[in-house]
């Protein structure tokens, strides 16, 4: 039984296997997966460099952009990437982040729904896959960011139910400036499908709230320090009351999780 006040309902992580991922997407999973946890001279398992991302299909349940959504809207929204209930019509993907190396990797199996020129992904399909890859890497190592700029530069084109790589990797950050680096690739490397550039600006509140008064930053790379550093600044913004009560939910189904697992 959970030590928790209240459990909220498991929602659906759509970074794991289904149905629909093809032996490629599943071979390059397990791949990564097996990444994420070693097993050291004696047997013991330890994690490894990499760590698999869970998704959801939603965000902010109470906030977006500053506003407060009406209940109605919390009720509807959902991630663009994750709103095609039926598998493997739409945007399959797992992202992989390495903290050591600050790099990440998405595989992608691209469905039919995103069709663009015949039997090939949209321009705007790939250019949503990138912006969500780098803005997820973003995040894991800055904090919550909005992408300042996207420049993509399209090499070939990317058939339709294929699995592509998305590498992200970082280029520097500069005062609230996280800027990215880009390149979807065919799964052996081999054909460079797409390259892009990105900058993603910290949001303003995490920004001013972030720095020590000796002017180092105290973020945390996964960005758990948030809930407990900025509850007198939440008090005053709806969308950092958003955030917090995300926090909070995400803490306890964490806790949750940890104390129903064993
Ligand atoms: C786990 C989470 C997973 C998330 C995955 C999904 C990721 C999806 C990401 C998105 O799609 S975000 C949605 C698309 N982006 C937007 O709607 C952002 C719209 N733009 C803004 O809200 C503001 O312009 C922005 C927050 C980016 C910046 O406004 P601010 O008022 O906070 O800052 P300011 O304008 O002073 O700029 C801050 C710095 O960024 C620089 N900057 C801003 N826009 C830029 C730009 N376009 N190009 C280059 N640099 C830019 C600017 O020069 C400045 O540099 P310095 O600090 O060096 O002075």
């Amino acid at each position: 039984m959970s030590p928790w006040p209240f459990t909220p309902s498991q929602p659906r992580d759509y970074s794991l296997p289904n149905a629909s991922w093809s032996s490629e997407m599943q071979r390059l999973y397990e791949h990564y997966n097996n990444l994420c946890e070693m097993e050291t001279e004696g047997g013991e398992k330890i994690k490894g460099a990499w760590r698999r991302l869970p998704s959801y299909n939603r965000s902010l349940k109470y906030a977006t952009g500053g506003q407060c959504l009406s209940k109605l809207l919390q009720g509807k929204a959902r991630i663009f990437t994750r709103n095609i209930e039926e598998q493997g019509a739409g945007f399959e993907y797992v992202v992989f982040v390495n903290k050591q190396e600050k790099t990440c990797v998405c595989v992608f199996q691209a469905g039919h729904l995103l069709e663009g020129p015949p039997g090939h992904v949209h321009g705007g399909a790939i250019a949503t896959i990138i912006d969500s890859v780098t803005g997820t890497h973003a995040t894991y190592l800055s904090g919550p960011v909005m992408t300042a700029n996207l420049t993509v530069n399209y090499r070939s084109p990317i058939p339709l139910g294929s699995v592509v790589l998305v590498h992200s990797s970082l280029d520097k950050t500069e005062g609230r400036k996280t800027f990215l680096s880009c390149q979807v690739t065919s799964t052996d490397g081999s054909k460079m499908h797409t390259e892009a550039t990105g900058i993603a600006c910290l949001c303003p509140l995490v920004w001013a709230t972030s720095w020590d008064s000796d002017g180092q930053s105290s973020r945390c790379g996964d960005g758990s320090s948030y809930c407990s550093e900025r509850t007198a600044e939440a008090k005053q913004s709806p969308w950092a009351v958003g955030v917090l009560f995300e926090c909070i939910l995400f803490l306890n189904d964490q806790f949750s999780k940890t104390f129903t697992s064993h």
